[in-house]
């Protein structure tokens, strides 16, 4: 599975220009000699890891870890040198652009390899699908050019052409995965597309719909708990008010920005402006209470119904920051009711 492309192919990369203290060259870094203590090993599983401060070079090297503690690379005979040539493609394939980046492709697959934990997932899946909902979260947003799939469909984007606007980001997050996956084994060609493309939020509802109809009757074993493995992935794309909220608020500040690019270009192509992107209509507070009561809490609610214990460890979280951008939702209007 691990036999990665080979590095330092030409492509659209963001890293190649940008400031990080990673060469270019994968066989210059040197995983082995960073260090990891148990305590480190340990944050790791819970959602309160806080990634920044971690140099992103730190971050592969905690991605390794992941793989490792997670007992994949036994399990699936890879080699070291195999797994960390495939993270260092998939770090290459991220893009510098304020939201959709590696620092986010981290926190992702950091937040399932928490929720793997912390539901004992590992006593109740197979390590395949371990394998796949880890690998998913990792590849999800791969090459993200920091435009959205409706700006793709509006402005008639290569993507959107190739892939006749359907889930265009995602297919060609999927595309590119394969692509760094030169030999892909264990059956995970099969589901992996499945579990990255179901985070287009334009298919929201009916992915969680599905799971919510599945409850019941819900069992670990037969093929249904493939959308337990879509579900997953899902909160695990959209968790970052389910962290503490110095990590969680810094990355509001990062999607607004791309949010803002966004819609700036749309106003200057002429291209219908996407409405929760525009610096003239949202607000931090504006933007995270409607998407925490609309989005957030269904989603969570309906994993939590499956594993009660992950009502504090993202439930609560979310519930508090819907608190925080209530009041200060409330402070802004009073303020502005205030003013002559
Ligand atoms: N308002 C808001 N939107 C979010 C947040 N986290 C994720 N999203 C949105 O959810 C989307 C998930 O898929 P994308 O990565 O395409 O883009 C993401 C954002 O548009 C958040 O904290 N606040
Ligand atoms: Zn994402």
């Amino acid at each position: 599975m691990f036999q990665a492309a080979s590095a330092g192919e030409e492509s659209d990369r963001g890293h190649a220009t940008a400031e990080t203290s990673l060469s270019s060259e994968p066989a210059s870094l040197n995983f082995s000699s960073l260090q990891v203590t148990e305590e480190v090993r340990e944050h790791l599983k819970t959602p309160t890891f806080d990634n920044w401060q971690w140099e992103e070079a730190e971050m592969l090297v905690l991605l390794q870890v992941m793989y490792t503690d997670l007992d994949f690379l036994t399990a699936f005979q890879i080699e070291p040198e195999a797994l960390q040539n495939f993270l260092f493609e998939v770090y290459c394939h991220y893009n510098n652009i304020p939201f959709h980046n590696f620092q986010h492709c981290f926190c992702v697959t950091q937040m399932m390899y928490g929720l793997i934990w912390l539901t004992d997932l590992r006593n109740k899946l197979s390590r395949v699908d371990l394998l796949i909902m880890l690998t998913s979260a990792l590849c999800h947003d791969l090459d993200h050019p920091g435009y959205n799939n409706v700006y793709q469909i509006n402005a008639q984007t290569d993507l959107a052409l190739r892939y006749n606007d359907i889930s265009p980001l995602e297919n060609h997050h999927c595309a590119v995965a394969f692509g760094i996956l030169a030999k892909v084994e264990h059956g995970q060609r099969h589901e992996s597309p499945q579990c990255i493309l179901a985070t287009d939020m334009s298919r929201h509802n009916e992915i969680l719909n599905k799971f919510k109809a599945m409850q019941p009757v819900f069992n670990f074993t037969n093929k249904e708990h493939k959308e337990l493995m879509k579900i997953m992935v899902k909160v695990s794309d959209i968790s970052n008010e389910a962290r503490p909220m110095e990590v969680a608020e810094p990355w509001l500040d990062c999607l607004l920005q791309e949010f803002f690019n966004q819609s700036d270009t749309e106003k200057l192509k002429g291209l219908p402006v996407t409405p929760f992107m525009d610096r003239d209509k949202v607000s931090k507070p504006s933007s995270q209470t409607s998407f925490i009561r609309f989005v957030l809490l269904p989603l969570f609610t309906e994993l939590t119904k499956l594993f009660p214990c992950l009502e504090q460890h993202i439930l609560e979280p979310v519930r508090r920051a819907l608190e925080y951008y209530s009041d200060m939702e409330k402070a802004t209007k009073e303020e502005e009711g205030a003013k002559p």
